[in-house]
Parts: C-alpha cells; sequence; structure tokens
C-alpha cells in the first residue's frame, strides 16, 4: 500500500505541490487577523519553502470561540459515536489517497527522508486516526456498584475545546497522536503546529474538513510559541491542552493552567533513553542493528531516540565494532532520495544547539568512536561517543539529534543506577540472552516504555509517555488517550421508597 517511490519521483511531486499556507478555522483558510507571515524554510536546501499565516492573540480568540460554537451547538460532539466513527475512516481514506504528497511535504518541512515520511509517518498517522475511531463505538460507559436503590451512572463525556500543542518532529503522527482521541471522543480542538513545521496540519485539516468534520471542529492556528502557544494556554475557554515538546516549555503549560481556568494539562516531553546491554545479550548483531536504529532513526531528533548506550565493560568493544559496521547503512544526504536515511536538522537553530554537543564532547576529552562531522548546510553525520560519564552534558542533557552517548557498567545494579541517573525517564531498552534479568531491569528502570531485545515504541494500542519530567498528566495513544479527551460524570437517580432523612443517611 505505501509503495516507494523513486527519488525522481519524489522530486516531481515536490515540483507540483500545492502548499497550503493560511490558518484553518471555521471550515475555511484565513490568513492571519493582522496580515503577517513568517518563511518555513525548506531544512535541506535553506530556500523558502512557503509564507505561513503569522497568527497571534487575536486569531487565537477566534478560533476558540469558533470551536467553542462547535462544542456547544453539539454538531460533532452529540453525533452517535459511530457517526463520528463513519467521518474520522473517511478522513483516513483521503489521507491514504494524498500519502504520496503528504508524505513530500512532511520531508520538505521537516528535512525528514522520505524513506521515512513514507514508510512511518504518513502510515502510522493514517493508522491512528483508523484505530482511535475504530475504537469510539466500542467504549461502554459504567454503572457504579451502589445496590438496588439507585442507578449510579458513570459516563464519559468530551472534555470541551483542547489546544494541541505540536512540536516539528513528528508534525503529522504527534498530530494524529492528539486528534485521533480528541476528535473520536467528541471534542473540538485548535492545533497549533510548531513554526518550523507548519504545512502537513494544515492540509490534513482541508482533508478533515472534506470528509465531513464540521466547521469549527478542526482548527489550526500557525504561528509562534509567545504569540500562539501561549494565548492558547492561558486561554479562560480553553478547556484541557495536550502538548508535545520540551520540557521546558510544557512548564509553562502548568503555570498557564495555574494562572487562567486550571484547564486540564497532559504533557509529552524529553528523554534521555537508556539501551543497557548486559553480557549475557544473545545476539550482538540484533542489538547493533537496534541500537544504531534507535539512536539514528528521525535523525535522533525523537523524545524517545536511544541517546545512552549503557554497555557491559566487556561486550563494549565488541558491540561498538558491529554498530560500526551497521553505521555504514546510515547514508546522511538529500532527504527526498530514497537511499538516505538522514537527512537535515529541522532547522539552523536546532543544528547549531546539536553541534555545541560535538563541541562539548571535544572540550571534554571526549573519544568519537564513528561519525563527529557536520556537512554542508544543517547535516549532522549520525556520531557515537565513548567513554561518556554521568556528570557529562552529554549523559543528562536532551540532544535530540543523532549523538549516541556510550558508558560502561560492570554489575547489575550499577547499570540500573546509570539508566536512572537522569531527570528523564520517558523510554528505555534492555538487552540481554536472560528472561529474569529483562524483567527485573524492565521494572527497575524508572520510564514509561521498556523494550527488551528491540528498540520500539509500540503501537497503536500501547501507551506513550513518559515518568519524571518527561511526562504529566496523561498517555498518548492507546485506549488511555481516551480518557485525556474525556470528563468522567456520575449521574445518580434514586429509585427507593426511603425518605430524605433516610437517603442522607
Ligand atoms: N518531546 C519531544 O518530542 C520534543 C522535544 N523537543 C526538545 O525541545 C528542544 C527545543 O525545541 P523547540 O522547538 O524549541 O521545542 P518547544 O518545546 O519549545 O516547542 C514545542 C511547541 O511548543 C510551542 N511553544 C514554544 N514556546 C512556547 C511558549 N512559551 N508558550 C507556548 N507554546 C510554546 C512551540 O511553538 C511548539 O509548537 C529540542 O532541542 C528538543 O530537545 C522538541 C520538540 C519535540
Ligand atoms: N517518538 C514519537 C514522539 C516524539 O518524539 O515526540
Amino acid at each position: 500500500m505505501h509503495e516507494p517511490l523513486t527519488a525522481a519521483e519524489y522530486k516531481a511531486i515536490a515540483a507540483d505541490l500545492q502548499i497550503p499556507t493560511n490558518a484553518f478555522v471555521d471550515g475555511a483558510f484565513r490568513p492571519a487577523n493582522s496580515g503577517k507571515t513568517f518563511t518555513s524554510i525548506n531544512p535541506a536546501s535553506g530556500k523558502p519553502l512557503a509564507e505561513v499565516a503569522d497568527c497571534d492573540a487575536s486569531d487565537v480568540d477566534f478560533a476558540v470561540s469558533k470551536a467553542r460554537e462547535a462544542f456547544d451547538d453539539g454538531r460533532w460532539r452529540s453525533l452517535a459515536p459511530g457517526e463520528r466513527k463513519v467521518v474520522l475512516l473517511k478522513l483516513a481514506k483521503l489521507l491514504e489517497r494524498n500519502r504520496h504528497e503528504l508524505a513530500v511535504l512532511e520531508s520538505l518541512d521537516s528535512g525528514k527522508p522520505i524513506r521515512e515520511c513514507q514508510t512511518v509517518d504518513v502510515p502510522d498517522t493514517i493508522h491512528t486516526i483508523r484505530w482511535h475511531a475504530e475504537l469510539i463505538d466500542k467504549l461502554y460507559d459504567n454503572t457504579a456498584p451502589v445496590g438496588t436503590h439507585a442507578l449510579a451512572m458513570v459516563v464519559r463525556e468530551p472534555i470541551g475545546v483542547v489546544g494541541c500543542i505540536l512540536p516539528w518532529n513528528f508534525p503529522l503522527l504527534m498530530l494524529a497522536w492528539k486528534i485521533g482521541p480528541a476528535l473520536a471522543s467528541g471534542c473540538s480542538v485548535i492545533v497549533k503546529p510548531a513554526q518550523e513545521t507548519s504545512l502537513t496540519a494544515l492540509r490534513v485539516a482541508e482533508l478533515a474538513h472534506e470528509a465531513g468534520v464540521p466547521a469549527g471542529v478542526f482548527n489550526v492556528v500557525t504561528g509562534g510559541g509567545r504569540e500562539v502557544g501561549e494565548p492558547i494556554g492561558i486561554h479562560q475557554d480553553v478547556d484541557m491542552v495536550a502538548f508535545t515538546g520540551s520540557t521546558p516549555t510544557g512548564r509553562h503549560f502548568l503555570r498557564y493552567a495555574a494562572d487562567s481556568n486550571l484547564k486540564k494539562i497532559v504533557l509529552e516531553c524529553g528523554g534521555k533513553n537508556p539501551a543497557v546491554v548486559l553480557d549475557d545479550a544473545e545476539d550482538l548483531d540484533l542489538v547493533a542493528e537496534q541500537v544504531v536504529n534507535g539512536a539514528f532513526w528521525n535523525m535522533g531528533e525523537n523524545c524517545s531516540a536511544t541517546s545512552r548506550l549503557i554497555v557491559h565493560a566487556k561486550v563494549k568493544d565488541e558491540l561498538l565494532k558491529r554498530i560500526g559496521q551497521y553505521m555504514r547503512e546510515w547514508k546522511t544526504g538529500d532527504p527526498l532520495d530514497p537511499d538516505n536515511r538522514i537527512g537535515a536538522m529541522v532547522s539552523k537553530t536546532h543544528f547549531d544547539k546539536v553541534k555545541s554537543f560535538l563541541d562539548e564532547a571535544k572540550k571534554e576529552n571526549l573519544t568519537v568512536a564513528f561519525g563527529g562531522q557536520t556537512q554542508q548546510g544543517i547535516f549532522i553525520e549520525p556520531t557515537v561517543v565513548e567513554g561518556v560519564t554521568s556528570g557529562s552534558r552529554l549523559f543528562q542533557e536532551e540532544i535530540f539529534g543523532p549523538i549516541l552517548s556510550v558508558t560502561t557498567f560492570n554489575t547489575l545494579a550499577e547499570a540500573v543506577m546509570l539508566a536512572n541517573d537522569t531527570n528523564y525517564g520517558l523510554a528505555a531498552s534492555v538487552y540481554t540472552g536472560s528472561l529474569r534479568n529483562a524483567i527485573k531491569l524492565s521494572r527497575e528502570i524508572r520510564a514509561g516504555i521498556v523494550t527488551v531485545n528491540c528498540f520500539g515504541e509500540g503501537d497503536a494500542s500501547t501507551p506513550f509517555g513518559g515518568y519524571k519530567e518527561s511526562g504529566f498528566g496523561g498517555r498518548d495513544k492507546s485506549i488511555f488517550a481516551h480518557d485525556n479527551y474525556c470528563e468522567v460524570k456520575t449521574i445518580w437517580i434514586d429509585i427507593s421508597d426511603r425518605s430524605v432523612d433516610e437517603t442522607l443517611r
């Protein structure tokens, strides 16, 4: 279904793209109230890709009023779940039909390799929308065990108007992780894409409208964090914010909620994810392949990227040799060429941040085992740095780029201590031939996702989110995500013959 095209075919699609550039509010594209735009850059070429509406608080106010209107009059929330499902499945179909265009737009806007856009970002986006659509007419409400004198119904209701604040590393997929359950549940959404990557969200909103999502239910307001994100965060009429991005920005949203209407906040933030390799790991080739994929997939611009290799001292040299071999398959270059697995960093600002960690490695006299170079433009080669200790910035800080640090240990207790020795707790991988060690480590590592003898993020049916400073308030994906977008209401119906005095007792 998601058959790859050739580089020439992708370039032909790129040349013909109709790029959406205005905000999408109340079922129509609109420029910013101020008429201002910002330039979206193609990170691979450094050239302008589009002039996008640079919205502000007045655009947010308008979008929220339309989203509220749509929520209150019930044009979406009051449909039977099965009716919302039909519309969302139609959206999935339209996404499928436009899959090549969406993949190319995503790649041009973010610098991601097209092979990943085509094989992961777009199909997983479609699958996520389908999964939540298919779930929604199979969820039952409950009755509480209160006895026969009353019927106590416990019902879920859509929470209302939801702000979805998106990052730039998976623009389509993070959109789907938020709007999938939010729209299926009956909420209205105001999506704020990252400024670096606004384009695919606009196209999806247009397709959702075509699929039959009513006007006002799915709005996209483009612009900066301070100009659009903050007004959503402090808005009195936004009931919830679902956020993916950095931990410092996540903290802002907790403050916005505290300073406004105590809106519900769900945060999916950064990670500093370990791959722990024990000396009983059975197949070091498999370990090397998985670690390389975990570290360098999406250029390491991934909150769940494997960024710390914590390896038993006995197997470190052998594993690094094999990692070096697998890294040869990870060519850096033009993201629209499906042979390349490493594209451009998302922006010059982010490139500078990631490069500063290469400089830091030099400053700390660490050994660069592989890579370590930048390439013309804002490309960074996959890099492995050895001898990193827990005090190093490379060990503690989220790099969000293709840099893997290597630290050795000698005992299991030391491995657990190192794995847990950061403020983050999103994901971890454990490589071992012992079932006992796999279970022990999976339990002792404080992270929301632990994979055994593989790297991965689960699938649509598994919750995604972190412990500690990696997350707050709920999980993305799976049936748990629906809880984020719902209030729980108790409806108590007394059917006893008792007097008021008796029922009060
Ligand atoms: N957990 C994750 O998936 C992500 C983590 N990051 C981390 O964050 C670092 C910085 O990247 P950024 O793009 O600056 O991420 P960010 O966390 O600042 O941006 C995420 C979203 O929040 C918005 N935003 C930014 N500042 C805001 C504010 N004060 N109020 C309201 N909304 C605001 C942005 O416009 C964007 O839509 C990266 O180097 C990486 O370490 C970045 C993107 C995704
Ligand atoms: N790995 C998918 C979620 C994220 O990076 O934000």
